[in-house]
């Protein structure tokens, strides 16, 4: 078992009909038929949602998805309409809301990766290659990769991880010609991505991305973009290959939560205990310094 500890009871609005809970998120329609994306200080770790929240994180994250959707206008449409919460909404939703365009969405994760970790590195370890695609001998975790690499997956069902498919697969599924632009699309977006994040000395290891199609058939970039709950972003100061790289944001907590201070055995299938004060604010701390650093701009809120 994975998951929520306790599913949360979706905040009802006047004239807004709740759709969906995600781990972090909630996503409503307005009678209008745009959609409401609601980003929670929710975390997750080890395909938990914790029972305890990290202040401000939903803000955070929402204005680094708009700060990079600015430096990604060239290269492909935004989904978003607005970042004011609609009439009626919670005081509390100013800041961590984006007024969406509702979309056909794509069903295909597009992910990007210049390094190798995680599933990607699994993947490595198997068979030498990840989505099909065929990687040199000798990577390490947290290797960089010549090229960075398109690796699609399919959406999980909740509580279930996405599962790494081929481009071929991909091409089965929505086409050939979509799957070669989700592709282009996909790795022009990671480069932008990664070359601004580097220039302040981050590294973005990996990101999901996800499209859809508006009324004219065009792509447009939807969800969230290039935060660390859709990324990986590391330290580059902190870069070693052969060894799992410090997460930005959650590693405090994954420490934590392993450690023996918390009495959770991740093993066991039970669910993870309250956080202390100390590592919220910690994991807070570490959230403000990856917007700081990625923006060079204080968090724009109190
Ligand atoms: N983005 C977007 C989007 C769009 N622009 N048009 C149509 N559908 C979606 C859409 C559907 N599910 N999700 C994931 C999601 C996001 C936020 C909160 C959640 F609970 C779940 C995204």
């Amino acid at each position: 078992m994975s998951g929520f500890t306790v599913k949360p009871e979706p905040v009802q609005v006047p004239g807004l009909t709740h759709l969906h809970t995600g781990k972090v998120r909630e996503l409503y329609a307005t009678a209008s038929g745009e959609l409401v994306m609601v980003a929670t200080d929710r975390v997750s770790a080890y395909d938990w949602v914790l029972p305890t929240e990290i202040p401000d994180k939903g803000r955070l994250l929402t204005a680094l998805s708009l700060w990079w959707f600015e430096r990604l206008a060239d290269l492909a449409p935004s989904h978003v309409l607005s970042d004011a919460p609609p009439p009626g909404a919670p005081a509390d939703w100013k800041g961590r809301t984006l007024v969406c365009r509702r979309l056909d969405m794509v069903p295909v994760e597009c992910v990007a990766r210049g390094y190798l970790t995680g599933s990607g590195l699994a993947e490595y370890r198997e068979g030498g290659a990840v989505c099909g695609v065929a990687l040199p001998a000798g990577l390490e975790d947290g290797s960089r990769l010549d090229e960075p690499v398109f690796t699609p997956a399919t959406k999980a069902e909740v509580g279930e991880h996405d599962e790494n498919v081929s481009f071929e697969a991909v091409s089965a599924q929505v086409g050939a010609e979509l799957a070669g632009e989700l592709r282009e699309l996909t790795l022009a977006l990671y480069g932008r991505g990664r070359e601004i994040a580097e220039e302040r000395g981050v590294l973005l290891a990996d990101t999901k991305f996800e499209f859809g199609r508006d009324a004219g058939g065009r792509l447009v970039l939807a969800d969230e973009v290039l935060t660390p709950d859709s990324s990986r972003f590391w330290p580059a100061e902190g870069w070693a290959p052969g060894r799992p790289q410090p997460s930005y944001d959650k590693q405090i907590i994954r420490d934590w939560l392993t450690s023996a201070e918390s009495g959770w055995d991740r093993a066991a299938d039970t669910p993870p205990p309250p956080l202390p004060d100390e590592v919220v604010e910690r994991t807070r701390a570490k959230y403000v310094e990856v917007y700081e650093r990625l923006t060079g701009t204080p968090v724009p809120f109190g």
